[in-house]
């Protein structure tokens, strides 16, 4: 809205208004005067009877102008709604087809798109001949490649989102994915090229007209009269001149709006975002009353023992991942990890960067992709085999029995759409919910995550919330109904330390109330071993300890691990010396319990400067 008060959007409205106004009613107003011939006065001189002039045939050049305004605008929307909508089939498609068809067509769109775009027109126009017609086909075909390009630019950003994925783990298949969560994210950037390719369609057909190509007589557009006029130009300039000024005015109001659509965030296309997110609000079980039951490393809670849950719920069995080395060859990332997680138990994974942590989750959710290679002797949630081909009805249950949180809560809520849409999609589309009932889920599901007046809340789009209410946000998505298993993926890392406590008491509550089992992955032990129940250590893509987390101190055996711990600072560390490092995972020292750390570099941080983000059993 605010961009349609800026002065260009103001403008844009102006002259839209004008066109329209003159396509409309120009034929009717000035139609007959445009084809009424007077010989005695051809080739009248511009001036107050025919402001620019008259023609061979004595017509009046203006009236002629006035009337072609609604030939040349349908003309060039015509060929611009050819390319755009050519543009975004062809885009859209080359999204979703396998590797290498889409490769393929990717190809020859380049191929095309090298191709001068006035041979391609003329092509056309020897294929459709010099008509009207033929020259929109022709201008709208040959813009197709270019539409195409950006579209599936676009797309392919957009598609490697967590919004995306989490609608993949929900279970939409790819033409939802596509037109619910990919197209409302990239109209705005397509409309702003729809509007700006407008006016270059609009010369385009000014220049196949001025050439003799484009409309042919009697029909006359702007570009034919400029043709017409040009022979008289020392003459009668205005002949000519006139209905250019007309072309640069409405490539001009073109321009404006696409000047005034630029930088319009996502929520201008209410329309265009018929849809919602994926995250997952399955079942019908209560929510939990707000502030009820709160734990979490936060407020001190325990987080209940590992204990005899019975079998695993979802488990990898000499998991490997590996992606293309770029030589021919596969470069392995995740080298043989073995991983059960157990009903309502709390897994931690911990590593440094680059360790396999997020690979081994989104294995584990059944989400990577080619160019990721994939194995494992097991790899299943539930009885759902995640290697096998899914059916429709296994998606689904994936799509409501697991839930993903991602580490950056913007880029993980569509920004398109309504938080209100987001949470109740699952349940509308999954659980076969009305709309008042899902909303009144959703709404219990962000009072359950702290959020306050939830009602309203439901109607902002995730610019709309602070980092902290967004992942809140999320969590109530992944945990208002019953899910099964809740992986989070640093879901704190993004926020300050006041707020990382907060979600992390938000998703233990969550977790009691639902006796989901969770992953969660972080690179701070202290943290992890606080809100776990075990906590699973890995480096350079394998698994090197598999720890109690109430005894991580003294069950660690893994130089890395002990590395990790004794780089923390407890109640005993001298706070005038620095902190110990890990170094090539060793400790620079290894003071466990009460060892001498080694005097680290000057510059390293001493145990005061020391951030904890949450309790800790260490
Ligand atoms: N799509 C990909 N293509 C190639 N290599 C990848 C891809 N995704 C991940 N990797 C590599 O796999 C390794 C493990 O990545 P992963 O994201 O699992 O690490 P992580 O332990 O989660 O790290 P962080 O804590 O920084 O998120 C890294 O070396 C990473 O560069």
């Amino acid at each position: 809205m605010k961009k349609l008060l800026s002065p260009a959007g103001i403008a844009a409205s102006l002259g839209l208004a004008l066109l329209l106004a003159l396509a409309l009613a120009g034929p009717a107003l000035w139609g007959e005067a445009a084809t009424q011939r007077a010989v005695a006065d051809r080739w009248a001189p511009a001036g107050s009877e025919f402001h620019f002039g008259t023609d061979d045939l004595g017509r009046d050049i203006f009236a002629r102008v006035m009337a072609a305004t609604r030939l040349s605008l349908l003309l060039t929307l015509g060929a611009t709604a050819i390319g755009v909508g050519g543009g975004v089939l062809v885009g859209l498609t080359a999204v979703v087809l396998p590797r290498y068809p889409r490769r393929f067509l990717v190809w020859i769109m380049d191929m095309l798109l090298a191709f001068p775009w006035l041979l391609l027109v003329l092509f056309f126009t020897v294929i459709w001949g010099a008509t009207a017609t033929g020259a929109m086909l022709a201008i709208g075909l040959s813009g197709i490649p270019n539409l195409t390009r950006l579209v599936y630019n676009l797309a392919a950003s957009v598609s490697e989102q967590d919004y995306v994925r989490a609608a993949r783990v929900a279970g939409a298949g790819p033409v939802r994915v596509l037109f619910r969560h990919i197209l409302p994210n990239i109209a705005n950037p397509l409309l702003v090229q729809a509007s700006a390719s407008a006016s270059v369609t609009l010369l385009a057909f000014a220049g196949l007209s001025f050439l003799g190509l484009g409309v042919q007589a009697p029909e006359y557009d702007w570009g034919r009269l400029i043709n017409e006029g040009v022979a008289h130009l020392y003459t009668n300039p205005m002949a000519a001149i006139g209905p250019g000024i007309v072309i640069v005015f409405a490539g001009l109001v073109f321009t404006l709006v696409a000047e005034a659509l630029t930088d319009r965030p996502g929520q201008g296309l209410r329309g265009v975002a018929a849809a919602a997110r994926a995250a997952v609000l399955p079942g019908a079980a209560p929510l939990p009353a707000r502030g009820a039951g709160a734990g979490g490393p936060g407020d001190g809670a325990d987080p209940g023992g590992p204990g005899d849950r019975g079998p695993a719920l979802a488990e990898v069995a000499d998991l490997r991942v590996a992606f293309p080395d770029g030589a021919g060859g596969l470069v392995e990332r995740v080298r043989g990890v073995s991983l059960a997680v157990r009903p309502g138990e709390v897994v931690g994974i911990v590593g440094e960067s680059g360790s396999g942590k997020s690979l081994t989750a989104m294995a584990l959710a059944g989400l990577l992709e080619a160019p990721a290679v994939v194995s494992a002797r097991v790899r299943r949630f539930d009885d759902i085999d995640l290697d096998a081909p899914l059916t429709r009805a296994l998606s689904k249950r994936l799509g409501t029995e697991l839930g993903f949180v991602f580490q950056d809560p913007l880029t993980s809520l569509n920004p398109a759409l309504t938080i209100g849409r987001q949470l109740t999609e699952v349940s509308r589309t999954h659980l076969g919910m009305s709309r008042s009932r899902a909303r009144d889920r959703a709404v219990a599901g962000l009072e359950a995550v702290g959020i306050p007046e939830p009602r309203r809340r439901l109607g902002d789009y995730p610019h709309q919330f602070s980092g902290g209410m967004r992942q809140r946000a999320m969590i109530g998505m992944a945990l208002t109904g019953h899910p099964r298993l809740i992986i989070a993926d640093e879901p704190t890392t993004a926020l300050d330390v006041t707020v990382q406590k907060q979600v992390l008491a938000v998703l233990r509550r969550a977790q009691r109330s639902t006796d989901a089992a969770i992953v969660l992955i972080s690179h701070d032990i202290a943290l992890v071993s606080g809100f776990c129940d075990r906590v699973v250590v890995m480096k350079d893509g394998e698994v090197v300890e598999d720890l109690d987390a109430q005894h991580i101190r003294e069950q660690a055996r893994h130089p890395y691990t002990r590395g990790l711990i004794a780089c923390l600072p407890d109640m005993r560390s001298d706070r005038t010396r620095p902190l110990p490092v890990v170094e090539d995972g060793v400790p620079a020292a290894d003071p466990l319990p009460g060892g001498e750390p080694r005097r680290p570099a000057p510059g390293v941080p001493t145990a005061d400067a020391g951030t904890r983000s949450g309790g800790s059993a260490l």
